[in-house]
């Protein structure tokens, strides 16, 4: 079986909880879930593929655990790795930085030659701005639990399949 990790920042639990989800709904893969702010480098470099998850916090910022875990991430050779990104948000409140902390990843990370899947529609969405918006388009899967929880189960299961 393929291996997937998961690699979440989660300040409240919101994250957590969608990287449990998700982990369940990857059947066909051998999957690990770690929260960032114990990880380190080189348990990423044991998956060719990753699913990369932070909830957005201030206006428009990472969560605070993967301020440091990113400047690691940018320290493992990511070529041949394919990345998923979610995002954990509120599109209400924050509706000008909409799940940024993925759009901020997916900045970080764009120079390493990692294929980035997972892209994600926004029309079912209702938001003014964000950056992870990439040609029109969500760059990973966008969760929010606090306007559309009735969505997350079917978001989460649509993402998942043929994802990798
Ligand atoms: C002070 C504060 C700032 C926030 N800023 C943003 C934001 O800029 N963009 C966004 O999409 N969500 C924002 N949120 C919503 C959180 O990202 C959302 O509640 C998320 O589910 C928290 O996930 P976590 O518990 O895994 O950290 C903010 C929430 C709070 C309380």
């Amino acid at each position: 079986m393929d291996k997937v990790g998961i690699f979440y920042g989660s300040t409240t639990g919101d994250t957590e909880t969608i990287a449990m989800s998700l982990a369940s709904q990857l059947k066909n893969y051998d999957v690990d879930v770690y929260n960032v702010n114990s990880a380190a480098k080189e348990d990423v470099e044991a998956y060719d593929n990753l699913i990369l998850a932070s909830s957005t916090w201030g206006l428009g910022e990472l969560q605070s655990d993967w301020i440091d875990f990113i400047e690691e991430l940018k320290e493992v050779d990511l070529k041949n790795k394919k990345i998923a990104l979610v995002g954990t948000g509120d599109q209400d409140m924050y509706a000008d930085t909409f799940v940024d902390a993925i759009g901020i990843i997916y900045e970080e990370l764009k120079a390493s030659e990692a294929e980035f899947v997972g892209h994600y529609p926004s029309d079912t969405y209702d938001f003014s701005d964000s950056r992870a918006l990439v040609d029109e388009k969500l760059i990973g899967l966008a969760i929010d639990n606090t306007n559309q929880s009735d969505l997350t189960e079917t978001r989460i299961e649509e993402w998942c399949q043929g994802l990798f």
